[in-house]
């Protein structure tokens, strides 16, 4: 579903991934994990196309990602869905709306959408916050409304962002729940984080990147000491 193939991107002089190859196939669920700087962001960016490689195969589905022309680029967002740790909602509308929106933009029709955004509230848990505001709901329930929004049109890969970078324990441990039921769905999940607690309790692969390399990739623990905070490392070297 997503296969890097010796992917290279560069900032000047500075390594985004190098020499990077990975294969998630469909309905994986992965942590990609890393400390500040790794790459991580370059990753997903790369997959978005909103940056382009240097060298390399990018494979998303049936897209090669890096022969993909500007015209092409928005077919192959439609196969992803974003959830971000700031959650990014529209202040302006509701719940409905904010979910529904997805669906206009694609041009589904009234009827499609009357049907479905109830039956995604339903499925995420906030069908009776339906008419609220944004800032009306708990941060646990805004990255619902996110997530609901993401998986609307069924993409075949959801990309979470830090998704609980802004969550408390227990309301990360919902969330987390209903990611890994989205994923059962046969959805494909590539989730950054730092929370060590939550990869480490969840049993999925691992795919760590430093600076700018794959340097594992295995089922089982977020493998760094201190979660989020590399000042430990810095410190450990002196
Ligand atoms: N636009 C840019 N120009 C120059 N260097 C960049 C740019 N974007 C990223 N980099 C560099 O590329 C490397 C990888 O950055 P990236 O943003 O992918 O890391 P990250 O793992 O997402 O970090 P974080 O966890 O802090 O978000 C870093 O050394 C970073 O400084």
């Amino acid at each position: 579903m997503i296969t890097f193939t010796d992917v290279t991107k560069m900032y000047g002089d500075n390594v985004g991934l190098e020499n990077a190859s990975v294969d998630i196939d469909k309905g994986d669920f992965v942590f990609l994990v890393g400390p500040s700087g790794a790459g991580k962001s370059t990753f997903i960016k790369l997959i978005l196309k909103e940056i382009d490689a240097d060298s390399g195969s990018i494979r998303i589905g049936d897209y090669e990602v890096t022969q993909l022309s500007n015209r092409e680029v928005p077919q192959l967002r439609r196969k992803i869905g974003i959830v971000f740790q700031d959650f990014r909602l529209l202040p302006k509308k509701t719940v409905y709306e904010n979910v529904a929106f997805a669906m206009e933009i694609l041009h589904r029709s009234k009827r499609q959408i009357r049907k479905r955004v109830p039956q995604i509230l339903s499925l995420v848990g906030i069908s009776d916050k339906a008419d609220r505001y944004p800032q009306e709901l708990s941060a646990g329930e805004q990255q619902r409304v996110a997530i609901a929004r993401a998986i609307i049109n069924n993409p075949k890969v959801l990309i979470a962002d830090e998704p609980t970078g802004n969550l408390d324990p227990d309301t990360a441990s919902g969330i987390m729940e209903l990611l890994d039921q989205i994923n059962m769905t046969g959805t494909t999940i590539l989730m950054v984080t730092h929370a060590k607690d939550i990869v480490d309790r969840m049993h999925k692969r691992v795919v760590a990147i430093e600076s700018g390399h794959i340097v594992r990739d295995e089922f089982g623990q977020y493998g760094y000491e201190e979660a989020g905070d590399q000042r430990e490392e810095v410190f450990d070297d002196e």
